[in-house]
């Protein structure tokens, strides 16, 4: 069933150019250069219900711009969503109570108030029974791990501790949509780790369609299958993660650890040398070819150990946003 439904969507900021120093602002007063900054130009997309979706792209590639209009933040300049039959910007009650919209540089907690203030605050806003209060924060405080920081002051906590208490913030009256942008960005190691196993977890629990933000690419292939990539406002990818490295990367790491120092000249014929200090050596070669050439290394040469592994994701989508520069 499809949940999220986006055609042709646009948004051109219109804004003024400030020229430096106190002649031009006054020159400015009268004469204003106007600018316009096509943040996101004629993208569609559809999603079906319980889907969790990567949205990608570089930095200022339109991600935070398309959400914010998707949430009802933002009007478009152009274009049409349905969201559950919503118009997002519309910005209808029912539609409020029915998503959610998580900015990991944002906060929608009270700093000097303990969270739990916040929380009961909420349940007011969304107007939430006591039972189905107590019921939905109950689950999320143990899922999250996070009973013992409810009732300490927000700016007291460390980073980890905030995004938990944000996303409890944000699924107190179980959205049907979450928008999750950059939701672990500046988390230590282990933080990201937790909350991407809560995401997983509540996602295949409770079936919310999620699409995240998110330049951790940990996060994009641990928590999604699909992802919608766009570059400079225009949307250059929408499918499966697994076919990003098919489709953009057509060969595979290899990297050798010898016995004996060999020249680099051994390997020139084999594929592109990414690495080389004479006794480890990293090769790119062709999907097609690395058998035959794996075989003839483990045959030929004084060989320690091998592994053989593919392309990281992160380069396959950075060939991807440089084939987009390519072809605008
Ligand atoms: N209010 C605004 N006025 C003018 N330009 C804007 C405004 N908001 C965003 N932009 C521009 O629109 C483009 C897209 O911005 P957006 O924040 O959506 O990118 P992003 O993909 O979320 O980037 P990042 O990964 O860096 O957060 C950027 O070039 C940005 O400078």
């Amino acid at each position: 069933m499809t949940l999220i439904s986006v055609q042709n969507l646009t948004k051109h900021f219109e804004y003024y150019e400030k020229e430096q120093g106190l002649k031009s602002s006054f020159r400015n007063l009268i004469h204003r250069k106007k600018m316009v900054k096509a943040a996101v130009e004629q993208v569609s997309f559809e999603i079906k219900k319980g889907e969790m979706v990567a949205f990608l792209g570089p930095n200022g590639a339109g991600k935070t711009t398309t959400l914010k209009m998707l949430s009802g933040i933002l009007h478009p300049s152009e274009g049409a969503a349905s969201i559950m039959g919503f118009t997002p910007w519309e910005r209808k009650n029912e539609f409020k109570k029915a998503m959610s919209i998580v900015m990991g540089q944002k906060s929608q907690l009270w700093w000097d108030l303990p969270a739990i203030d916040s929380f009961y605050l909420l349940k007011n806003i969304y107007d939430l029974s006591d039972e189905n209060y107590n019921n939905t924060l109950n689950e999320l405080v143990e899922l999250l791990d996070v009973k013992h920081v409810l009732n300490i002051q927000v700016r007291r906590l460390s980073l980890g501790e905030r995004m938990k208490l944000e996303l409890i913030a944000a699924l107190l009256h179980s959205p049907k949509v979450l928008f999750l942008d950059e939701p672990t960005i500046g988390l230590d190691f282990i933080s990201q780790k937790n909350i991407r196993e809560f995401l997983k977890k509540y996602n295949r629990d409770t079936k919310t369609t999620i699409i995240l933000t998110s330049h951790y690419m940990k996060d994009i292939e641990d928590l999604c299958d699909r992802s919608i990539i766009i570059n400079k406002g225009k949307l250059i990818y929408d499918g499966k993660i697994s076919e990003i490295q098919s489709a953009f990367q057509r060969k595979k790491r290899m990297k050798i650890s010898l016995s004996e120092l060999l020249a680099r000249e051994q390997f020139e014929k084999l594929g592109s040398i990414k690495e080389y200090n004479g006794y480890d050596v990293v090769l790119e070669v062709e999907n097609e070819r690395f058998k035959e050439i794996a075989h003839l290394v483990l045959e030929q040469y004084p060989v320690q150990d091998l592994t053989i592994e593919d392309i990281p994701l992160e380069e396959g989508i950075s060939l991807m946003y440089q084939k987009g520069e390519q072809d605008q």
